[in-house]
């Protein structure tokens, strides 16, 4: 079905994207008060930025942060320095996969499509549900690269299959929606133009069929991410 849920979200093509605030701080106590103040906003969902985060004991931290989240579901991310993060040994990446796969405070994990062992990471995350993701931070591929990307995630079994690309021009936006709205008739996509122009690609998800879209509370994740508060406005001009 053209559908999934994460936690108690069902996200689907054409339904209102559910917003994902990140946390992405340094301190392990800052995480914790963003988390407590996603759990009390209108935010739909969380996503901890492992990445950017000091050395800490992670399985007890997610537990303070599914208690201070109050419900509300988290994506589990390390996010590579390949992709715009910092730097993880293979092993390391699926030991940390492993943790937040058997962790209760984890409603979802972040796998990269162009990981060396996305294979394995796909089989540890085992019955959580996978955000399959690929970043570009300088251009927006072709239309045809983009859709096998999305496609192949898909098939490796992810629930959502997610591309965040550069857009250098209003076309780079056009062409990325095109491939969105394209893919999104056959399954769950979340789709993200990053920069100035893509700004756009960040409230027009229900057009196009992108289920989810990221907002800031206090830390930004990514070039042109937008406040909640103005997501949701964007958001509302497409809700008809
Ligand atoms: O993949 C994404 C999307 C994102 O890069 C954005 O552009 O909003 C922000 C990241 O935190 C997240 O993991």
């Amino acid at each position: 079905m053209n559908s999934t849920r994460i936690g108690n979200l069902s996200l689907a093509p054409g339904q209102r994207p559910k917003i994902i605030v990140p946390i992405a701080c340094a301190s392990p106590e800052e995480a914790v008060d963003a988390a407590r103040a996603i759990g009390a906003s209108s935010a739909d969902m969380a996503e901890l930025r492992v990445d950017v985060l000091s050395e800490t004991d992670l399985p007890a931290l997610l537990d303070e942060i599914r208690n201070a989240l109050a419900g509300k579901p988290l994506l589990f991310t390390f996010r590579t320095a390949a992709e715009g993060g910092s730097e993880v040994t293979p092993e390391r990446y699926l030991s940390l996969i492993q943790t937040a796969a058997g962790h209760d405070g984890v409603d979802a994990i972040d796998i990269e499509l162009a990981s060396p062992v996305f294979d394995e990471a796909m089989k540890i995350a085992g019955s959580k549900p996978v955000v399959a993701s690929f970043h570009d931070f300088s251009a927006t591929p072709s239309n045809k690269e983009m859709e096998a990307k999305l496609r192949k995630m898909k098939e490796a079994g992810a629930q959502i299959a997610k591309i965040a690309v550069t857009a250098n021009s209003p076309v780079d936006v056009a062409r990325l929606l095109e491939v969105t709205a394209r893919c999104a008739k056959d399954f769950c996509v979340l789709t993200i133009a990053m920069g100035k122009d893509g700004a756009v690609s960040r409230i027009c998800g229900q057009a196009f069929g992108s289920v989810a879209t990221f907002a800031t509370i206090r830390d930004s994740s990514a070039p042109g991410q937008l406040s909640l508060e103005d997501t949701q406005a964007g958001l509302d001009q497409f809700d008809l």
